[in-house]
């Protein structure tokens, strides 16, 4: 090609727009031929075509002003799988207007206005995700104002995202698809919103998926949570609280019991912990330098309904039905904490959080900012046999069991919360026992995908208080 147009006395110019490659005929004196022009328009709607298609599989590698012009508020995305990058350029959310828009700027304004006095104003990161979702609803709930945002990453089946979506849709929450590494959108929601706090629980979650997509961790863990402190600590006047998840899987190798906040956490037994314990200490930088008050919350491998299917609970319990085989961890324990106790731990950490110090305007901050770690968990460890016969009775089937040796895929053999100082600060007191949680899970499990399932009844019980009340979070969810 390039001789022949040479021979031609054509001379072929590269550039680049739009993230593709064009060839570009600049004529040196002869005129071009008109089958020559043809050949060129072809190239040219060719090229567009392949860009087009590039653009719906790879949006977040264009630049910032194609996400901005994308019809929905869709934000480029380092840690999304391609199904949210289809769904970001083809769906709608809530907001369908085009960020930063005076519509979408009206609809989010109109989800975070309190609707209570002196009620927060909260922007919750991974609002399509399990704790996300419930915390969204327990603040909209008692009248704070909310605006999430989520990724809708294929990591777990999207469809129960936009289900969670749809759930908080109905009681007036947006939940934007967008990016924690989107920076100009934070910078756009900051504008819009003076957001008076920040639930940061967008992740990429689980400890043995971290053998097999590591950089997801990197992007989501550990670049995520950068763009969330630098655009709340630079962007936004004032500067909202962050509280934010942590893991529990944090203690990694510690061998004291029952985990506490003072105890080492400087041997990671996963990549997913290290991600979580560089959070930790990222979490140090940005409150030291710019007064940003940060809370991080070490959780207890969370469970209950509309929870998330790569977990033990959730997949055993599909397994059971389905009749397939499953495969324990021989002596594997888990404080296996119940949602709607942790939502009160976020809660009140967002109510205690104190306020930052900084200011995006001056970049100093007026003094010493908070900077807390709490632990949310159960205080009771079970052994995930135990839980596992919970799942067969609720059922009313047996597992198909497979007892192998813990392999070494990051996991610890047991994790134990000492929950003083969550007790003390803000009064979080767990109350849901394992038996009592996993039955709220089995009813919305068998509600949600319509399952032909009796529930086995419970036994009559000498503590009604470890079976409380449904709060309005469970009670919306199944
Ligand atoms: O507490 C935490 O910090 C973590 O809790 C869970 O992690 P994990 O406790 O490993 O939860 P599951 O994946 O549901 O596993 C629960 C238990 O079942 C065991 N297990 C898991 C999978 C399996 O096939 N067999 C099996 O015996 C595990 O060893 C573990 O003891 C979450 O997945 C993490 O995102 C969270 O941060």
């Amino acid at each position: 090609m390039p001789s022949d147009a040479a021979a031609k006395g054509v001379k072929l110019e590269r550039y680049a727009s739009g993230g593709a490659l064009l060839l570009r005929r600049v004529a040196s004196g002869k005129f071009v031929s008109a089958s020559s022009h043809l050949l060129f328009r072809a190239t040219v709607l060719a090229t567009l075509a392949l860009v087009f298609l590039f653009a719906l599989h790879y949006p977040s590698l264009l630049s910032r002003s194609f996400s901005l012009a994308s019809a929905d508020g869709a934000s480029s995305s380092s840690s999304s799988a391609p199904s949210r990058s289809h769904r970001s350029l083809l769906a709608s959310s809530s907001a369908a207007a085009t960020y930063g828009s005076e519509r979408w700027q009206k609809e989010i304004r109109r989800s975070a206005k309190p609707r209570r006095d002196g009620g927060l104003s909260v922007l919750v990161t991974g609002a399509g995700g399990f704790v996300g979702a419930h915390c969204s609803l327990a603040l909209k709930a008692r009248g704070d104002g909310v605006v999430g945002l989520d990724n809708f990453n294929s990591y777990y089946d999207p469809a129960l995202k936009r289900g969670r979506q749809a759930l908080l849709a109905d009681r007036g929450v947006v939940v934007l698809d967008a990016d924690i590494n989107d920076a100009l959108l934070l910078e756009k929601l900051f504008e819009a919103v003076p957001f008076t706090h920040v639930l940061h629980l967008a992740a990429q979650a689980g400890v043995r998926y971290a053998m097999e997509a590591p950089q997801t961790y990197v992007a989501s863990n550990v670049a995520g949570l950068v763009s969330v402190f630098e655009a709340a600590a630079k962007h936004a006047d004032p500067q909202p609280a962050v509280v934010w998840a942590s893991s529990s899987s944090v203690y990694g190798l510690n061998t004291d019991a029952p985990f506490s906040e003072d105890h080492r956490t400087d041997r990671p037994a996963s990549l997913y912990a290290a991600t979580k314990k560089a959070g930790e200490a990222i979490a140090h930088a940005y409150n030291h330098i710019y007064g940003l008050s940060i809370t991080g919350l070490r959780f207890f491998t969370v469970y209950g309904p509309w929870g998330r299917p790569d977990m033990a609970y959730f997949s055993f319990a599909r397994s059971i039905v389905a009749g397939e085989p499953i495969t324990l961890y021989a002596d594997a324990r888990r404080d296996f904490t119940y949602i709607d106790d942790v939502v009160k731990g976020c809660v009140g950490a967002l109510d205690t959080a104190g306020r930052s110090t900084g200011s995006a305007r001056s970049g100093k901050k007026s003094g010493p900012a908070p900077l807390r770690v709490y632990n949310l968990g159960n205080t009771s460890p079970v052994p995930v046999t135990r839980m596992v016969a919970i799942l067969e009775k609720l059922l009313g089937k047996k597992a198909n069991k497979r007892i192998i040796a813990m392999p070494s895929n990051g996991d610890v053999p047991f994790t134990h919360a000492n929950v003083s100082h969550a007790a003390h600060d803000f009064g979080y007191r767990p109350t849901t026992s394992l038996d009592a949680g996993l039955r709220h899970f089995v009813d919305w499990f068998v509600q949600y995908y319509k399952l032909d399932i009796k529930i086995a009844k419970p036994a009559a019980s000498k503590k009604p208080a470890a079976t409380k009340k449904k709060t309005s979070a469970t009670s919306a969810s199944s």
